[in-house]
């Protein structure tokens, strides 16, 4: 079988998985186990971002007295996804492919050493053959220190895991150009850098879902500008995998045109390290003007007006512009009590290396 790519990052949406009543449709994982596996006899190497534990316990669960929504979460997730991956273990044992479950959190993502001891630990996995499949450990993430949902994580791990493509499966077959049950919208089939959906996307979510489309329009777009491929396809469609990998251009969905080039992995690291930023950094309208050109350039203290926040070498910093608004993070060379000192000044070491800069 001729495919497309050879390393894909796939994420399966709770709405996937769950029936209309909460259980586990597992005839529809069991469908979705049989293309990867055929894919993986293809040669494609894949990981699988699994949705679907707090459904699947849902089920399975009647407290015996009123929760509120996080102990249900952590009660439904602590049952439902160790439901969730026996499943898969005995799907994928059929055709001989052994899994591995990866249960992570967003702090898990906070430090570089942190960031790099998973990746080797998927790096490990893979080269041994085994399918990592990653959820978040909603039984321990609180409620301010969560992905916003699975889309936001799968693209974290793509990004990575230096995938070639993200495939977002959700119970929809892309992004509609208006309301997807009005008459006459279509799927828009493909998104080019830069191009706003903002006005298409609907604040309605479906049945058990976190995030909705918001999401994954902003994570989508900004995986494809590190030059990963992200496709939004419908997950309840029979042989949807393949058909995308193998016929890219008659199957129906919405693909973001990935950035040509990419980016290096620290700065991939940084674009999804906004969440755990210590400081900000304001610029002067020059500044902004400058770091937004052509041209790659570093953030010099001249640049820089004011600094909030206490941080320490290394930390990751907010990029403000003239007007307040984050226009990008940054890996900050220095400690705050310096950074304060040089405010301003001409001829001193960058405060944001270029290499470690990541605007939006
Ligand atoms: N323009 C749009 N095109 C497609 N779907 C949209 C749009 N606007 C809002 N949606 C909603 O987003 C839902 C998918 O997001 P979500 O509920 O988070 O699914 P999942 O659980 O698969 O992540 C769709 O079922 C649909 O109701
Ligand atoms: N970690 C949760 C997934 C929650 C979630 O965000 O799901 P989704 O709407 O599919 O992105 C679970 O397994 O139930």
């Amino acid at each position: 079988m001729a495919v497309q790519f050879t390393r894909i990052a796939v994420k399966i949406g709770s709405n996937v998985l769950a029936r209309k009543d909460g259980t586990l449709d597992v005839t529809r994982m069991s469908a979705l186990v049989d293309q990867v596996a055929e894919l993986r006899r293809a040669g494609v190497e894949v990981i699988l971002i699994s949705s679907g534990a707090v459904a699947s316990g849902r089920s399975e669960i009647k407290p015996s007295k009123k929760l509120d929504s996080v102990d249900q979460r952590q009660l439904f997730s602590a049952v439902g996804q160790a439901k969730l991956i026996n499943r898969y273990y005995e799907l994928f044992r059929e055709h001989g492919i052994p899994v591995g479950q990866v249960l992570t959190t967003k702090e898990s993502f906070g430090t570089r050493r942190h960031y790099l001891n998973q990746r080797n630990c998927m790096m490990v996995m893979l080269e041994n053959g085994v399918i990592p499949i990653v959820n978040e450990n909603d039984t321990i993430s609180v409620t301010e220190l969560m992905f916003t949902d699975n889309d936001e994580l799968s693209g974290m791990i793509a990004s990575m895991m230096d995938m070639q493509a993200l495939i977002i499966l959700s119970n929809i077959d892309g992004i509609y150009d208006g309301s997807p049950s009005a008459p006459g919208t279509q799927v828009i089939r493909e998104v080019e850098q830069g191009k706003d959906l903002s006005d298409y996307i609907q604040t309605e979510k479906s049945g058990f879902g976190r995030g909705g489309m918001l999401t994954k329009t902003t994570i989508a777009r900004k995986v494809a500008d590190e030059g990963i491929t992200v496709i939004i396809a419908n997950g309840k469609k029979d042989h949807i995998l393949v058909d995308l990998l193998q016929h890219p251009v008659e199957t129906v969905c919405t693909r973001f045109i990935p950035a040509e080039g990419g980016v290096s992995s620290v700065k991939k690291w940084i674009a999804h390290s906004g969440g755990f930023a210590k400081g900000e950094l304001h610029l002067n309208e020059q500044a902004v003007n400058v770091l937004k050109g052509q041209k790659a350039v570093s953030l010099l203290p001249v640049g820089v007006v004011r600094i909030e926040g206490e941080f320490e070498k290394d930390d990751i910093v907010k990029i403000i512009d003239h007007r307040g608004r984050q226009i990008g993070v940054g890996r900050i060379g220095l400690d705050s009590a310096e950074a304060r000192t040089l405010l301003g000044r001409h001829g001193q070491k960058p405060m944001v290396h270029y290499d470690y800069l990541y605007l939006d």
